[in-house]
């Protein structure tokens, strides 16, 4: 069972330490400092990696800045259009910062 998942895209950079970021929305900000995450991909649910979750910290939309999109291996005007496809019209979100342990 894994405890979150990541859109398959995102995989090779979550594994190789270049996406250390996901912004998450409420259903989602449960998580705590120090906690062992199970990472499954969205698409299947296969397990591919283990994070340990340094931070989780609410952020508006429009707080969002240069250094959360270099967290996130995008641009800023990615991590936008990324963001409003996954969640329309949604302005308080949780910015979960991690660091990855183990992969599969
Ligand atoms: C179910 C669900 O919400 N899955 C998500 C949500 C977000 N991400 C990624 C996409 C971006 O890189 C960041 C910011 O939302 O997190 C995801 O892979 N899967």
């Amino acid at each position: 069972m894994n405890d979150i998942t990541f859109f398959q895209r995102f995989e090779n950079d979550i594994v190789a330490g270049r996406k250390t970021i996901t912004l998450r929305d409420a259903s989602e900000s449960h998580f705590t400092p120090g906690q062992q995450l199970r990472v499954g991909r969205y698409e299947d649910d296969v397990y591919f990696c283990t994070i340990e979750v340094v931070s989780v910290t609410p952020v508006a939309l429009d707080q969002l800045t240069d250094e959360h999109a270099r967290q996130e291996n995008m641009t800023l005007p990615e991590l936008k259009e990324v963001i409003a496809e996954i969640y329309p019209g949604l302005n308080e979100l949780y910015a979960i910062v991690f660091t990855r342990v183990t992969k599969a």
